[in-house]
């Protein structure tokens, strides 16, 4: 079996891409190779850029190191690859730190050890993924290509469309690194909006992670299906079908939905804490995650859930998921009915902590009205649009979303 070092190696020399590796996203160095052999020959492709512009190919590799054995397999995404081998280097750090650490202390007690820790801390703290330096100064040409872009393609989709023009107008897509959450009182379809998100996730080539706190697998695979092929999934449930509705249901079930997973968790034990979610991530790399009900859950620090506190740490320990992971999150959560005034629903709303929202990128609002399956959609905070809401109808007979004009450009 190949190590992850020796993967990161195959990747480099079998595509050429050794940016991804070394640059600034990846931030690889040769500190991150533990193993003296693979390090020697991460040394030697560093070398051979530096002197020829481009990484060797792996003849050149295999001839210098007759003996490194190349893998096409690889056990995961690079992405995956460079945090293991940070993950890898910090493990490392904090192994030996605690080593000498303990040595300290018995020997020369607290005084001894302290300066140790922090040393450690120190390293095990920059080590981290997430952690790396942008130099702003040096780096203006890089975010002029990124301007030029917008400006060559204004009003384009940065992120996954939501499936609601009124939101990607707004928003622009769900973008890496944000997270969004989606309030409401109960029952004012948090949930329909969320699986709607999902579908328009996948439908663009995402690979979505779901975690539900609020449905059993059955359900959802009800309420998906019941929008995919327009039956009202209560009648998937009674078997009360037409002729009509039945063939629509074939046709849209028969084949798979597409090419990539869509991949719910019925693990909710597992997944019911940051680290756990973490966990799912790192053994599925989802493109995008949702959780719905993430009031449900745990917190390790607290070690309580749905108090203020426990509310906060989660909040902010998702927003740390979706930056150290680099893909959007989404979540649900339940607004509180006496946080909500003369106004309707407000940021506040979300009562018991405000870390929603200082640590959403974007909060959806979902607001019943008086007439039957009309919603207000409301923007509740924003970090890059002013508030704002919309008419959505959501109606099961047959089941289908459909908003009011979107006044606005629309990127499509
Ligand atoms: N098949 C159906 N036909 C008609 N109405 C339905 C159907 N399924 C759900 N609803 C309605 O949709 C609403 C619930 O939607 P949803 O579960 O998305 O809300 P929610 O805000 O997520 O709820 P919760 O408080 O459980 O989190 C309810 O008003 C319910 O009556």
């Amino acid at each position: 079996m190949t190590s992850i070092e020796e993967e990161v190696i195959s990747y480099v020399a079998l595509t050429g891409d050794l940016d991804t590796v070394v640059g600034q996203a990846g931030g690889i160095t040769t500190d991150h190779f533990l193993d003296p052999e693979t390090r020697k020959v991460f040394s030697s492709i560093l070398a051979f850029k530096a002197d020829f512009g481009e990484p060797p190919t792996p003849e050149v590799i295999h001839r210098d190191h007759p003996n490194f054995p190349f893998s096409e397999d690889s056990s995961g995404p690079i992405e995956y690859l460079l945090r293991e081998l940070h993950e890898q280097r910090r493990r490392t750090i904090i192994d030996l730190g605690m080593g000498a650490v303990g040595e300290a202390l018995d020997r020369g007690g607290s005084e001894a050890a302290l300066p140790l820790l922090r040393m450690m801390l120190a390293q095990a703290t920059t080590a981290a993924v997430g952690s790396r330096e942008v130099d702003y100064a040096a780096t203006g040409a890089q975010r002029l290509d990124v301007y030029r872009q917008a400006r060559d393609n204004p009003g384009e989709l940065l992120g996954i469309p939501t499936g609601f023009k009124f939101l990607d107008a707004a928003t622009l897509g769900i973008q890496p690194q944000q997270m969004i959450v989606l309030t409401g009182l109960a029952k004012s379809c948090k949930t329909t909006v969320m699986l709607g998100m999902t579908r328009s996730a996948y439908d663009y080539g995402a690979k979505p992670l779901l975690v539900s706190f609020e449905m059993p697998y059955q359900e959802i695979a009800r309420r998906l299906d019941g929008f995919l092929a327009r039956v009202n999934p209560k009648k998937l449930q009674t078997g009360q079908i037409s002729a009509k509705e039945w063939r629509q249901l074939e046709a849209a079930l028969t084949d798979p939905l597409g090419e990539q997973p869509y991949i719910v968790t019925e693990d909710r034990a597992g997944a019911m804490t940051i680290a756990g979610l973490q966990t799912k991530i790192d053994q599925l790399s989802p493109s995008v995650i949702f959780v719905d009900g993430a009031y449900f859950l745990f917190d390790e620090i607290s070690r309580e859930s749905q108090t203020p506190i426990a509310l906060t740490n989660i909040s902010r320990g998702l927003k740390r998921l979706a930056l150290n992971n680099d893909i959007p999150v989404v979540v649900t959560t339940q607004s509180l009915s006496h946080k909500v005034g003369a106004k309707g629903l407000t940021v506040n709303s979300l009562g018991y902590t405000s870390a929603w929202g200082q640590d959403a990128d974007l909060v959806v609002g979902m607001e019943a009205t008086d007439e039957d399956f009309i919603y207000r959609m409301k923007v509740l905070a924003s970090r890059n649009a002013p508030p704002q809401e919309h008419l959505i109808s959501i109606s099961w007979e047959p089941p289908q979303f459909e908003e009011a004009e979107v006044e606005a450009d629309l990127p499509y």
